[in-house]
């Protein structure tokens, strides 16, 4: 169980964060905003620590605006009603499997502004969360099966992220363009990509930072 416990927390935030700076490629100029807000808050001298993520709100938008397009259960675990209910005036019987849909919840033309364009800014200045409560942001669930690891695996993206972002300047390798940088998913149980991210990172900290 512990195994399963490791493997889904790494393995979640992992693709997470590839997501994150496959998107952050396509929109180079997200870097910039990353690395002013970085630079301010943290300085060159260090690296991000997890009590940091609270004062950098725009890489929280960065990995919020990551899970809507990319959550990495898009169906959620399925449900099971317990007994006969409405929904939206549809009938729905007992004994009846449930899927919610977050991947098509979250590019919901009706819910988010161009929902297909990978905008942290939305995300500035809005109480939305990734708690459970905000129905329309929904990557770690919501009610009683909600993921009881959401706390540790927010703080996971947010940390890992802002030290990639903070301790290197992204780049694609040769002469890739980020027309060429291949955006594709698996669909299934989870959504990676399905191309793996290539990508040069090169360290942008004094050197020292870089020795243990
Ligand atoms: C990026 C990080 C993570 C994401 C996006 C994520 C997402 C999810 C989602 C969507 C569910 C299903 C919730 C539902 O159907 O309402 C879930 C369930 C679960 N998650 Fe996570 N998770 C992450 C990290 C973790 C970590 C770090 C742990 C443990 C240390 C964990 C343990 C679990 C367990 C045990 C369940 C099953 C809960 C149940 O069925 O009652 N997850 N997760």
């Amino acid at each position: 169980m512990f195994q399963d416990l490791i493997a889904g927390g790494t393995e979640s935030s992992a693709v997470t964060v590839e997501w994150a700076i496959s998107e952050m490629l396509k929109k180079p100029e997200i870097f910039a905003k990353a690395t002013e807000e970085l630079d301010r808050v943290i300085g060159r001298e260090r690296w991000v620590e997890e009590r940091d993520t609270v004062n950098l709100p725009y890489i929280d938008s960065i990995a919020k605006e990551t899970m809507r397009l990319h959550p990495v259960a898009p169906m959620l675990v399925p449900r099971m009603t317990r007994e006969d209910c409405q929904v939206d005036g549809y009938d729905i019987l007992k004994g009846t499997r449930a899927l919610v849909n977050v991947w098509t919840i979250g590019r919901d033309p009706t819910v988010w502004d161009n929902p297909n364009e990978f905008c942290p800014e939305r995300f500035i200045d809005k109480t939305i969360d990734v708690k459970g409560h905000d129905f329309q942001l929904l990557p770690f669930g919501a009610g009683r099966r909600m993921c009881p690891g959401y706390p540790l695996g927010i703080k996971v993206i947010q940390a890992s992220l802002a030290n990639l972002l903070h301790g290197f300047t992204w780049k694609l390798p040769g002469n890739m363009t980020k027309e060429d940088l291949d955006m594709e998913e698996i669909f299934g149980l989870s959504t990676p990509k399905k191309c793996p991210l290539q990508a040069v990172a090169v360290p942008k900290l004094p050197l020292h930072l870089y020795s243990h």
